[in-house]
């Protein structure tokens, strides 16, 4: 489905939480590119700024969070950028909806309990669709249900009388009302069954095929971003120290991070994997190792892995790939410290 055309590309991107010396740099120098229909996933540990990311690029971070650096770019189908961190409110709010939309970790809970689901649907068309007619909202809110596999006769209901998968769901609908390029996934099923969560991001994913629209899809569970994305990118401190497609991360993860990811959780197909995790815990935002920040976590850390930051690059292979990591082709020989 994916092709290679971007539709959002993050340069440089910096982010801090306050400012002077109290600021912590939650996102360091992030790039990334999301490509047009394809399913983008972000792991890492809590605290590897995968919320913080998805908050500044869609410009709704919250105090004392800043962007002190970088740029992000949505690109129009057919041409032309449009600069994300350039957009007045007005132009943010005509955006937001219409071409990028969000569903967030307990979405379903921001449902209004005193409205309809046929009010809430119709709502967002009213706002953003002014030359629909009553009815013709509602023949689109009936159609939005159905997309999302709730049968349209549950139009009338309240929320509280749906179950939490049909919450989230008609969060989805809501999401997809305004049939946007990008749509934005922070665990968006965390709080439901495994069951259900599986059920919906199938869905979801056939959706995309559908509709052609691309999404980032933020998980901790590594392997539900395994089975449900086409590229996943690995954050680490604030930075993304790996980036491939999914089969690739799976099969063979170049950064030490990336592979004691892996091997923290049960694979679900195919051979079984020795859990081994990673020793240690996440660095604090405000007291980040020199260097690399995994280096003291990191069995196979060199030298230089104390002293200098590995920048994102190609390994010297042709795999389309990107890592973070001094093991891969970008040192000088230098000896293990192990
Ligand atoms: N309001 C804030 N003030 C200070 N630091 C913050 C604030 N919000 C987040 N942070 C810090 O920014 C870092 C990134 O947080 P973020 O929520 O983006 O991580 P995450 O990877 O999404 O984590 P999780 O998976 O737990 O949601 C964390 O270390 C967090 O403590």
């Amino acid at each position: 489905m994916s092709g290679n055309e971007a539709v959002l590309t993050v340069r440089g991107l910096n982010v801090d939480y306050g400012t002077g010396d109290g600021a912590v740099h939650a996102l360091r120098d992030v790039d990334l590119t999301l490509h047009r229909g394809e399913v983008l996933g972000l792991a890492g540990e809590s605290g590897c700024g995968k919320s913080t990311l998805a908050y500044a690029v869609t410009r709704l971070l919250p105090p004392p969070g800043v962007i002190t650096g970088g740029e992000v770019h949505y690109h129009r189908q057919g041409g032309g950028a449009l600069d994300l961190l350039a957009l007045s409110a007005a132009e943010l709010r005509a955006f937001r909806w219409q071409e990028l939309s969000i569903v967030f970790q307990g979405a379903m809970n921001s449902l209004n309990p005193v409205h309809t689901v046929h009010s809430q649907l119709t709502d967002v068309l009213r706002a953003h669709r002014p030359e629909l007619k009553r009815p013709e909202r509602t023949a689109r809110a009936r159609e939005l249900l159905e997309l999302v596999g709730i049968s349209a006769d549950r139009l009338p209901a309240y929320p509280h009388q749906l179950s939490g998968g049909m919450r989230q769901r008609v969060m989805i609908a809501m999401a997809l009302a305004l049939e946007p390029e990008i749509v934005i996934m922070d665990e968006p099923t965390t709080a439901l069954d495994v069951v259900m969560q599986r059920q919906i991001l199938r869905q979801l994913v056939r959706l995309r095929e559908e509709l052609g629209f691309s999404v980032v899809f933020i998980t901790h569970d590594i392997s539900l971003l395994i089975e449900f994305s086409d590229r996943i990118a690995i954050m680490y401190g604030g930075r993304i120290v790996e980036e491939a497609a999914a089969s690739s991360i799976y099969r063979d993860p170049r950064h030490p991070y990336s592979d004691g990811l892996l091997h923290s959780f049960p694979a679900l197909h195919g051979a079984r994997r020795e859990l081994t995790g990673i020793p240690g815990s996440p660095p604090h935002l405000s007291a980040m190792p020199a260097g690399c920040a995994f280096h003291p976590r990191c069995g196979r850390a060199l030298d230089v892995c104390a002293t200098h930051v590995p920048v994102l690059a190609a390994p010297d292979d042709a795999d389309p790939r990107t890592v973070a990591c001094w093991l891969h082709g970008q040192a000088p020989a230098m000896t293990s410290r192990s």
